[in-house]
């Protein structure tokens, strides 16, 4: 079993043990096999792994779901003991957020106002400043995130890289169940009816990766992924569905892109996204 550490100062001393590299891995707990392959990708890579799981207030609009958030702990320390992790930081708001909550935040830029940021305004500021906090206490060499958040992703490759914090960021591909939906932890949110009609966003992916490997223009390829999106019928609600610069830099996007959706399935918002290759001879 991993060593649980639920306070900052029970981190400090576990944290001061470990010896050699240390990845950590961040989470909001309600753990499942997308989270496992980041920790299975951090053990391959660093001689110590550390997961924290804390649902961070900081990232939630008034009339989003923190309080609906699934908090699964003795579930979350299977997964981590199962995946090899060697210490789990689990600790309460008030611990990470001893002052009540801060007045100095991380801002994230334009891009943090664009996509996720325009639907979720201040998510990225309440992202990044749990990010490097977290990253100050747990001090990793190696920080594992997924694609699934792409533009999360993305944010926290900017700020390693714009205030210097001497940590390496690796993305890990996104997991997916059988039949193409993004393994999440708001799935378990859906009904089956919800479900079905939540493939909309990996099925538009798809159509849209196809498209251009037809060699279609940016212009078709988001035709075909917005006409599969919508083939399902109603029940979803799109939110975003955009071709971008794979580092969602603005722009025209030629040779490799990134199709980023991001759709309401009922009360549920769901996000999920692919790479594409477009001819770049367009
Ligand atoms: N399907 C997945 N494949 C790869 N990484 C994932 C997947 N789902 C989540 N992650 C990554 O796990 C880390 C923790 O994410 P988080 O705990 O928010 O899970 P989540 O499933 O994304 O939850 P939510 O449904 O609330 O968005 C993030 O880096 C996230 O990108
Ligand atoms: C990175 C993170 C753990 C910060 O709360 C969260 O946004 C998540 O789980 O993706
Ligand atoms: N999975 C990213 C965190 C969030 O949606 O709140």
């Amino acid at each position: 079993m991993p060593v649980v550490v639920h306070t900052r100062a029970e981190l400090a001393g576990a944290r001061a043990a470990l010896t050699g590299t240390v990845a950590v891995v961040m989470t909001m707990g309600a753990l499942h096999e997308g989270h496992e392959t980041l920790l299975r990708a951090a053990r391959d890579r660093a001689d110590q792994v550390i997961v924290t799981v804390f649902v961070n207030p900081l990232q939630f609009g008034p009339n989003e779901d923190f309080d609906r958030y699934p908090r699964t702990l003795d579930v979350d320390l299977e997964v981590c003991r199962r995946a090899g992790a060697d210490l789990v930081f689990a600790p309460s708001v008030a611990d990470m957020y001893p002052g009540g909550e801060p007045a100095v935040r991380v801002d994230p830029g334009p891009l943090g106002t664009d996509l996720e940021g325009l639907s979720r305004p201040g998510f990225f500021h309440g992202v990044l400043t749990v990010v490097l906090k977290l990253l100050q206490l747990t001090r990793p060499d190696l920080a594992f995130f997924g694609e699934k958040d792409y533009q999360q992703l993305t944010l926290v490759r900017r700020m390693c890289r714009d205030l210097d914090v001497p940590v390496e960021v690796v993305g890990v591909p996104t997991v997916r169940e059988p039949d193409g939906l993004a393994l999440s932890s708001r799935n378990r949110y859906l009904s089956a009816v919800e479900r079905t009609v939540a493939l909309g966003l990996s099925r538009a992916l798809r159509a849209g990766a196809e498209a251009a490997e037809a060699g279609r223009d940016a212009g078709a390829v988001l035709a075909a992924a917005h006409a599969s999106f919508g083939a399902g019928g109603p029940g979803a609600r799109l939110d975003y569905l955009v071709l971008t610069d794979p580092d969602l830099e603005p722009g025209p996007v030629r040779g490799p892109a990134r199709l980023l959706v991001a759709a309401w399935v009922g009360d549920t918002r769901l996000i999920d996204n692919a790479p594409i290759r477009l001819d770049p001879a367009h």
